[in-house]
């Protein structure tokens, strides 16, 4: 054989043999049925069933292979996800999944950034939102067909965060009745709007809208934007990909600018604001409900930051349960790394809140369903409480995911720093979730002057009614009680952990109140007092957030033991809620001995039933993430491969490296071997 065609490397099939023996021991020693965890997790037996059917489905179909995607070049994974979304479309026909549910089932088993995941994720729901009845039977045929792909594009060059900053123009032209839009800077070009570079055909752009020289503030347009026999951009029309990014390498995120670009009336979207032929303006029943679909979206990343988490934690668990290092004494065989109490310090706590924002999810989308049926009854009143719940909850449950797959991968040592690992990619293209739909401090800030606002509702008047997740601002009483847990088993009891997580969050919106009244009572004005506050609203978002995420962790076990859950699940559950309720108070300690609600009392014994939490979760751990049922395909990594073949498999995918396909390596000629061949 040539020695520079073919890599002189071993043929390995090894990454199918027999099963890991650790994995395969610890599997066995579960206290808990696996698989009943599953059902809780995933609603049911039949629904986990049908949902394994898909991923097996995709995790067999070589369209949907991920192997080789580090080795590709940017072009050819969009390509290459583009080829996805055919496929998709293929097998939606050909098994009859045409029901948003099978569909939303299908994307999720591909798990991949899909050019269609805006035109499913916005454009079709701001369609739907925003659209009157008849802009909704025009457009959702053919957007549901995929006979237009769409996409939502806001954000602009110069403004993200701040809307109503905008720059692009959508002027009414009484005469012709149409909206000239046009994008008067180079800061008003659209920038970042997923699909919007190479894919999209349509978009919905937010424009401020002025009539006869009036401003009426910032509202939906429906724009095509390329032909749709060719592809071509329309006149008027100059869009393309925004370049390299941190990753997110399938998302042609695009830019976009319109030069005088005439759309007909109809295409505002009409549903809540509306212009008349003659220019007469009727605006909308709240100032923000054209903001709709990007809390429908947060309240969407909320949910998903439980199953993001939950992957990195089961390559991290299962890994750590493969790999071994050092024997505790010489002649012993080597521990796996998961007995050291700092792997289980880093990772178990993790696990706990992939758990803890399972219920999270399941509490925001129940919340998002009821504040929709208020909206269609013209409703609009649990807007604020929706708006500042999720823009709360986005930021808390994005920002730990983020670092949460930071600690697997570091956890995972020199293995983790490999691709292969699936770790890396999974954070580089989860990690903008902390600033898309809402850049997360900003977001705080939202859910901040929220709660500053009711707290002072309740001051101003005693007996005042909250509603439930904010009830707790009401009793200022609060502030005096201390906590009582002076054992480690008084740390176990829910209402005492509760206690704390509500009287961190009082006590910090107090704080802040107070601090607020300071400020302008120095001569600052409310605007210029709230800037001296914005760090400690930030803290106080984060701590109601987690008041949130905890009551629904335990209201949620409270729940499936009255439902008849057994006993095994309940416990193991119950022992996931305390750490995670234990750990976040050890990690922001100082919060809670600042003001005395604990003192070095209190504080023993909570390290130490935090170690015993440890122990008591270290036998099930492989099992807890099982419970998570996910595919080889899904997680993408060497190291969490189902069988354990960590090593074997490693070892396989490395020879598909572009750089093994020789055995000499490219560039040798021109610049090792002149120098290697040099005459001393
Ligand atoms: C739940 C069910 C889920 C089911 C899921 C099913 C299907 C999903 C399908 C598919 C998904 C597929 C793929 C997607 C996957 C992953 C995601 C991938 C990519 C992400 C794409 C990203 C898109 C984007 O980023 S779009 C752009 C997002 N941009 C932002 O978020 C901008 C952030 N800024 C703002 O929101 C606002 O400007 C502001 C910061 C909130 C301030 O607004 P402003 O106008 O300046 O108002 P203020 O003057 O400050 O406030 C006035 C008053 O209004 C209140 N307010 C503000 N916003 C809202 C709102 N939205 N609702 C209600 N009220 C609001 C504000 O609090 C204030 O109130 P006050 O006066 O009482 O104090
Ligand atoms: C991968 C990705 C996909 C995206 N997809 C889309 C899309 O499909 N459609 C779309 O329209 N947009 C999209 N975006 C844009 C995204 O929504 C914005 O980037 C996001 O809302 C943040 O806004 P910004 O970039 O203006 O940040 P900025 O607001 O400029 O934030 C920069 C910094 O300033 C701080 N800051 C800002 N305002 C304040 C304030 N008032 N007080 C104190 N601090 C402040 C922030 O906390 C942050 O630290 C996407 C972005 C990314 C990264």
């Amino acid at each position: 054989m040539s020695s520079s065609s073919k890599p002189n490397l071993p043929v390995t099939n090894a990454v199918n043999g027999p099963p890991n023996a650790d994995l395969v021991r610890e599997r066995g020693a579960a206290s808990f049925p696996v698989r009943d965890l599953t059902y809780l997790v995933y609603g049911g037996q039949e629904r986990t069933e049908h949902l394994e059917r898909i991923a097996n489905m995709v995790a067999s179909d070589p369209v949907f292979r991920k192997t080789d995607r580090f080795f590709l070049s940017r072009t050819e994974q969009y390509r290459r996800s583009l080829e996805k979304v055919r496929h998709y479309k293929e097998l939606i026909a050909k098994h009859n999944l045409h029901s948003e549910l099978d569909q939303q089932d299908l994307r999720q088993a591909i798990d991949e950034d899909l050019p269609i995941g805006l035109h499913v994720g916005m454009f079709i729901p701001t369609i739907v939102g925003q659209g009157t009845d008849e802009q909704q039977k025009k457009w959702l045929p053919l957007a549901r067909a995929y006979k237009i792909i769409g996409t939502y594009a806001q954000t602009e060059l110069g403004h993200g965060s701040f809307i109503r900053g905008l720059e692009t123009v959508a002027t009414y032209d009484k005469s012709t009745q149409e909206f000239v839009l046009n994008s008067p800077t180079l800061t008003a070009t659209k920038w970042w709007p997923g699909a919007l570079g190479k894919t999209s055909t349509h978009c919905v752009v937010f424009a401020r809208l002025v009539i006869s020289d009036r401003e009426c503030g910032v509202h939906p347009f429906m724009v095509q934007l390329r032909s749709l026999e060719n592809h071509e951009p329309l006149k008027g029309i100059t869009v393309g990909d925004i370049g390299p990014k941190f990753a997110y390498e399938t998302m042609d995120n695009g830019f976009l600018r319109f030069d005088h670009v005439r759309i007909p009336r109809d295409h505002m979207l009409m549903r809540f604001a509306q212009v008349a032929a003659d220019g007469t303006y009727s605006t909308p029943p709240h100032s923000k409900v054209s903001y709709a679909t990007m809390v429908f979206m947060r309240a969407y990343i909320i949910g998903t930051a439980s199953s993001t988490l939950a992957k990195a934690v089961t390559i991290a668990v299962r890994y750590s349960c493969v790999r071994k290092q050092f024997p505790l004494r010489s002649g012993e065989p080597e521990q796996q790394i998961l007995n050291y109490q700092n792997q289980q310090a880093a990772l178990f706590p993790l696990l706990a809140t992939a758990y803890a924002f399972h219920f999270t999810g399941n509490y925001i989308r129940q919340m998002y369903s009821d504040f929709v049926r208020g909206m269609r009854a013209q409703d609009f009143s649990v807007l604020p409480e929706m708006h500042a719940t999720s823009a709360g909850l986005k930021s808390l449950t994005t920002w730990i995911a983020s670092a949460g797959i930071e600690t697997c991968r570091a956890s995972c040592g020199g293995h983790g720093y490999s691709k292969l690992s699936g770790l890396p990619s999974l954070y580089a293209n989860y990690i903008p979730a902390c600033t898309y739909e809402g850049d997360n401090t900003v977001m705080c800030f939202q859910l901040a002057r929220y709660l500053l606002k009711l707290y002072g509702k309740a001051q101003a008047k005693p007996g005042l009614r909250l509603p439930g997740n904010v009830s707790y601002l009401e009793k200022s009483t609060l502030l005096d009680e201390r906590c009582d847990a002076s054992t480690e088993e008084l740390w176990l009891d829910p209402a005492r952990q509760l206690h704390a997580y509500r009287n961190r969050a009082l006590r910090l919106v107090a704080n802040c109140a107070n601090r607020l009244v300071a400020e302008m009572q120095k001569g600052k004005d409310e605007v210029l007092a709230v800037e001296a506050i914005k760090s400690d609203m930030v803290k106080v978002a984060k701590a109601h957030s987690y008041y949130v995420v905890l009551n629904n962790f335990v209201n949620a076990i409270e729940q499936l033991r009255a439902s008849g859950t057994s006993t095994p699940i309940l416990r193991v559950l119950k022992t996931l809620c305390d750490l995670f309720a234990l750990h976040f108070i050890q990690a922001d300690l100082g919060d809670f001995l600042e003001y005395g609600y604990l003192s070095s009392l209190h504080t023993e014994p909570l390290h130490a039933q935090i170690r015993r939490l440890l122990e008591a979760i270290r036998p099930d751990a492989v099992a807890l993430v099982d419970a998570f049922n996910f595919t080889d395909h899904a997680l993408g990594s060497a190291l969490g491969v189902h069988n354990g073949r960590v090593y074997e498999t490693l070892f396989e995918w490395a020879q598909q490296e572009p750089l093994n396909k020789t055995q000499v390596a490219p560039g040798y000629h021109e610049y090792i071997k002149p120098f290697l061949l040099a005459k001393m």
